[in-house]
């Protein structure tokens, strides 16, 4: 099974750059930009990856700035962005969505950010073989006029590279912020034909996950805390829920892996989609979840597959790009006994 699931064309709709660098990538992108690294640089990437039993929502959050570090700089963002792709290719993922927050600092501005990203899409997608779309993201935790100028600039991007600026992700830390103060900009991102991808129901937050759903989506981001009613609606208008085993198991917002909501959605052949979320900070990858999930729930080959069609069904790509990986998808299963 993990050698037909490596071998399958995937597709990742959920992955945030700088979460997405393994502990690999991170050695060589230090090594490539900064330098020769010391014994105390490995034994950070060594705790960059290392989860306690019953860590909670928060730490992971903590886990981001160690890589923020190495991406602070034009040059290092760009070598993160084309090892990020590179790994997602060798795990046969045919086409990937990767968001990122852009961040202004001393080095560059936020329009700079998103530049040297969609830089580096450009010359890593043809290098390795894979469709890539970028999602440029709130960060919730972040003021309302950052969210309004990351709008802005992804409206301009996307009027002059529509192929790759596809849509907004909100995220940061559910904890902090108010779904609420954002509202005007996500309608803003709406209006402009850019689609929403939406982290909502990672925490219990009742009324919040109230707003999200009654404000719309694309697509949903965990949903771990939705309530039947918040499933039954999602069900109804065809909004996938982007399933993150480990990062749900590894942060704590699921208390273990038998009961994950995967299961729930598959019974009710509700929408969804298999992601990593962040493959870096949570140490695994698009062939690994598929394997705790067949390992998990006992999917079939038949129902891998399947799934992996449902992601092409829900990417944000054109119907040409979808028929394109379905023939691909098709043409691996064909090849093999099920
Ligand atoms: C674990 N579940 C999660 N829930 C919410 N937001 C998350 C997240 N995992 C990652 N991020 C968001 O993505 C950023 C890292 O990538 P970028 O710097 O944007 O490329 C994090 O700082 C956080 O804002
Ligand atoms: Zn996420």
């Amino acid at each position: 099974m993990l050698k037909f699931l490596r071998g399958l064309p995937k597709v990742e709709l959920h992955a945030h750059l700088n979460g997405s660098l393994n502990t690999d990538s991170i050695r060589e992108l230090a090594e490539k930009v900064y330098g020769a690294q010391t014994a105390d640089f490995s034994t950070l990437c060594e705790q960059f990856v290392k989860f306690e039993k019953g860590a909670k929502l928060d730490e992971c959050f903590e886990k981001f700035g160690f890589v923020h570090k190495l991406t602070a700089t034009k040059q290092g963002l760009e070598y993160a962005t084309e090892l990020v792709i590179r790994d997602f290719a060798k795990d046969h993922v045919i086409y990937v969505e990767l968001r990122t927050t852009p961040k202004a600092n001393e080095h560059m501005s936020r329009r700079a950010y998103l530049q040297t990203v969609l830089d580096a899409i450009k010359s890593a997608r043809d290098l390795y073989e894979i469709r890539v779309k970028l999602l440029p993201s709130i960060n919730r935790g972040e003021p309302i006029e950052v969210a309004e100028e990351i709008v802005a600039l992804a409206i301009e991007f996307a009027s002059t590279e529509p192929d790759i600026i596809v849509g907004i992700d909100f995220s940061g830390n559910p904890n902090q912020g108010k779904f609420k103060d954002f509202m005007p900009a996500l309608s803003e991102a709406k209006k402009h034909d850019l689609k929403l991808a939406l982290h909502c129901a990672e925490v219990d937050n009742p009324l919040e996950i109230r707003e999200m759903i009654k404000f719309g989506m694309s697509r949903c981001g965990h949903g771990t805390y939705l309530t039947e009613s918040g499933y039954e609606h999602l069900k109804e208008e065809n909004i996938p829920i982007e399933c993150c085993l480990t990062s749900n198991i590894k942060s704590g917002t699921v208390a273990n892996i038998g009961v994950h909501h995967l299961k729930q959605l598959m019974e009710a052949d509700a929408p969804k989609v298999l992601c990593t979320d962040d493959s870096g900070v949570f140490d695994t990858t698009l062939t690994d979840e598929f394997f705790l999930a067949t390992e998990t729930f006992g999917l079939t080959r038949s129902q891998c597959i399947a799934l992996t069609m449902e992601a092409v069904e829900h990417a944000f790509a054109t119907r040409e790009e979808k028929l394109l990986m379905k023939m691909q998808i098709y043409s691996y299963t064909r090849r093999q006994p099920l």
